[in-house]
Formats: structure tokens, C-alpha cells, sequence
């Protein structure tokens, strides 16, 4: 076939500059650059002591100088602990501002795996007063749509702040982990379920939710 009637696949800038994770070693806690103290603490109360080599590459990728300006792809085997790598950096990146929004969303193809990685943020993201919560097959829509969104508040607020005269539903969640049905059952359906503020988006279910979805995302990985 000529050179011509190829037909080329598209590449994004940053597919075209791979970085080798077996390059990387363990990096101990300590001598992570940058990392929040609260979240280190968080972590040794877990067990973990130092990041896999994984974990160490994305960080390098994703906080520091030019933190998060591309998209990131990560590729490694099962077990590697490709959970943590995302959920670290998007965790202290969202610590640094104070809005009680939905600004992460990580989306697993089926229930158990969103329980098990929601757990994972959720060992981190109280440390820094984020709140994560679960939308999943299988459980009840109205109990989690009382978790995942503030209902307006009807009383006077002392303070006169305007934050606390909330008129509107909004979410109550920084972090949301979901499968993709659960995740269109909100979208559709709950008042006051946004994607507005989303920062992150986490595709772990495979190529078929984001082509199934289009919204401005600016940032997400894709595993
Ligand atoms: N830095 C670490 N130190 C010690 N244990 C860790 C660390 N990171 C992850 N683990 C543990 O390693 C195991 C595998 O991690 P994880 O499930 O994130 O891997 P994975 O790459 O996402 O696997 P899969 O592809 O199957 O989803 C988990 O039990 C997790 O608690």
C-alpha cells in the first residue's frame, strides 16, 4: 500500500513524548517534592511509607512546574498502584482551593472497582478537607443523591456571608468516584448535579465513556 492510502493516526502532542516508569524507583514519603504533610501523615496511618515507581512519575508530572497542563495516560500492570498515582496529585491539587464543588470525577467500569478506589480517596481526602463520594449501580438514588447534593438552607445565617445563603442545590462533593449509568442517572435527572467546576476527570472504564460524552474537560487521565 502507498505511503498515501495510510491511514494516519492521530497522535496528541503529549502521546508523543512517553515517559519510561521503569526508569523510576520507590521514593520514600519524605523525599517526595511538594507533598502536603497532611497527606503524608494520612498515608502512613495507611501502611504507606514510600510511593511505587508509578506513583513517583506521575507526581513528577503532575505537581510542580507546569502541574497538570496536559493530559496524562498511564499504562502500567495491574497491582502497579496506578490508584494512588492519580489519586494523590488530584487530591493535593484540589486542597489548594477552598470551593465546595465537584472538581474530580473518576469514572470505573463496575461497582466493586469504584468502592475499592473511592476507598483510597477516602483514606487521603479528609486529611485536607476534601469530601469524596461513591455513585454506583445498585444502591438507592435517593440515598445518594441526599450525599452527594446540599439542599438550599432556609434559615438566616448569622455571619452575612454570601456562601452561606445558598438558594440553589449544589454538590457537596469535591471528589466523586461513579460507574458511567449511575454517573448519566445524575446528569440527567438530579437537580443540582453539575460538571461545571470539574477539574479532573479520571477515565478508568475504557475508551467508550468519553466518546460517549462530550463536555469541555480540560484536563483528565486516561488508564
Ligand atoms: N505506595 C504504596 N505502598 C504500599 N502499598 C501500596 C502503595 N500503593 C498502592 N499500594 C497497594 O498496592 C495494591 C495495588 O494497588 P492498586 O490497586 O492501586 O493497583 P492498580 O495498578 O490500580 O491495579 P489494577 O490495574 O488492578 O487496578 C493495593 O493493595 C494498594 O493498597
Amino acid at each position: 500500500m502507498e505511503d498515501s492510502q495510510v491511514k494516519r493516526v492521530p497522535h496528541l502532542p503529549w502521546m508523543r513524548n512517553p515517559v519510561d516508569i521503569d526508569l523510576y524507583e520507590d521514593c520514600p514519603l519524605s523525599l517526595l517534592p511538594c507533598l502536603d504533610p497532611r497527606l503524608a501523615e494520612a498515608l502512613q496511618k495507611i501502611g504507606i511509607q514510600s510511593l511505587f515507581p508509578v506513583q513517583v512519575a506521575v507526581w513528577q508530572e503532575a505537581i510542580g512546574p507546569g502541574a497538570f497542563e496536559r493530559d496524562i495516560c498511564v499504562n502500567s500492570p495491574t497491582g502497579s498502584g496506578k490508584t494512588l498515582a492519580y489519586a494523590l496529585p488530584i487530591v493535593q491539587m484540589l486542597s489548594t482551593q477552598k470551593i465546595r464543588r465537584l472538581r474530580a470525577l473518576v469514572v470505573l467500569p463496575t461497582r466493586d472497582l469504584a468502592i475499592q478506589v473511592k476507598e483510597v480517596f477516602a483514606a487521603i481526602a479528609p486529611a485536607v478537607g476534601l469530601c469524596v463520594g461513591l455513585a454506583v449501580g445498585q444502591s438507592s438514588l435517593a440515598d445518594e443523591i441526599s450525599e452527594l447534593i446540599r439542599r438550599p438552607k432556609l434559615e438566616m445565617c448569622s455571619s452575612f456571608d454570601p456562601d452561606d445563603i445558598q438558594m440553589e442545590p449544589q454538590t457537596s462533593v469535591d471528589i466523586l468516584v461513579a460507574t458511567p449509568g449511575r454517573l448519566m442517572d445524575h446528569i440527567n435527572m438530579t437537580k443540582g448535579f453539575s460538571l461545571e467546576h470539574l477539574c479532573y476527570l479520571v477515565d478508568g472504564s475504557g475508551s467508550s465513556f468519553l466518546y460517549s460524552f462530550s463536555v469541555p474537560f480540560y484536563q483528565f487521565l486516561y488508564l
